[in-house]
């Protein structure tokens, strides 16, 4: 089988594992789940759970990527944000070390999925998928919160990324927003979304330097995972459904949106971009990075 390679998040998605919400539920994890607690939501149904789901899923095969199903754990309701346990990189995937005790448990099945074919394992205080942005060949983001990433674990990722010749921003950001993926993605090549009235100032003058237009996001739309979008390439991209205006100011940029809706995830903390752990994007030669 053709190894696991990610070298720019806007190439196009061939391949992408998923973890179906069998188990999902909300826990008390992050100020998003906890604000969705305190609302006094009634807890998600596993029907309505699995048919937004479904949704994501069908969104990504129709664009015909490959979708690969992690085998969902009773005892780990998070495991369906797969992003935040292993980065996919240019040499390969990258397997993280979780910071939240209820989400620990997730390596032992990532190490089982990939044959314990990593990359590099992160042994360095802690590291989640959620705050790392490879943006482009050679090009890299990591937000460091202290919260889910810390400053240990953003630099030894920086450094293995360094060492291969990468410039990598190491990005502090307030843990309130639980990972940089929550304020920050790409949607295409040149081109992101992000919530501009709270990200350093310095970090936007880094992505202009770097020639990446932001569209603005708002800190309510922020909170409610609006900027948490996945990249498919080939100008589409997964969006959820609750973001009428972002989608709207997205396909004025004449990219497609695919909008399934996610609530029940996005409640929790996490959209199509922590729902989904990119394998492979294959470089397109004809489209500009
Ligand atoms: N990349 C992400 O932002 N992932 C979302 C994770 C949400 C999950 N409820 C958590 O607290 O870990």
């Amino acid at each position: 089988m053709k190894p696991w390679r990610v070298e720019s998040e806007t190439d196009p998605l061939t391949d992408v594992l998923v973890c179906p919400p069998d188990h999902y539920r909300w826990l008390p994890t992050n100020s998003i789940a906890r604000r969705t607690l305190a609302e006094d939501h009634q807890a998600p149904v596993p029907a309505h759970l699995a048919a937004q789901h479904c949704e994501l899923v069908q969104a990504m095969e129709q664009s015909g990527v490959r979708v690969h199903v992690l085998p969902p754990q009773p005892h780990l309701p998070y495991m369906a944000y797969t992003r935040d346990s292993v980065v996919m990189t240019h040499a390969g995937p990258v397997l993280c070390q979780l910071e939240r005790p209820q989400r620990r448990g997730e390596y032992a099945f990532l190490i089982d999925w990939h044959d314990g074919n990593f990359w590099r394992k992160s042994s360095a205080g802690t590291l989640e998928g959620g705050d790392v942005h490879i943006i482009r060949p050679g090009l890299a983001l990591i937000g460091q919160s202290g919260g889910r990433t810390d400053a240990a674990g953003a630099a030894q990722l920086a450094g293995w990324l360094r060492a291969e010749g990468w410039e990598v921003r190491e990005q502090p950001f307030d843990e309130h927003f639980l990972h940089l993926d929550v304020l920050f993605c790409m949607a295409a090549p040149g081109l992101a979304v992000a919530c501009l009235d709270v990200l350093d100032p310095a970090m936007l003058a880094w992505l202009s330097c770097h020639g990446i237009r932001c569209l603005d996001v708002t800190y309510a739309e922020a909170m409610g995972l609006g900027s948490n979008i996945l990249a498919l390439g080939h100008g589409r991209v997964i969006s959820a459904r609750a973001s009428t205006r972002l989608n709207a100011a997205l396909r004025a940029e004449g990219l497609v949106v695919l909008d399934p809706e996610l609530t029940l995830f996005t409640q929790g903390g996490g959209g199509p971009h922590c729902l989904t752990c990119p394998l492979n994007r294959e470089p397109d030669a004809a489209t500009a990075r």
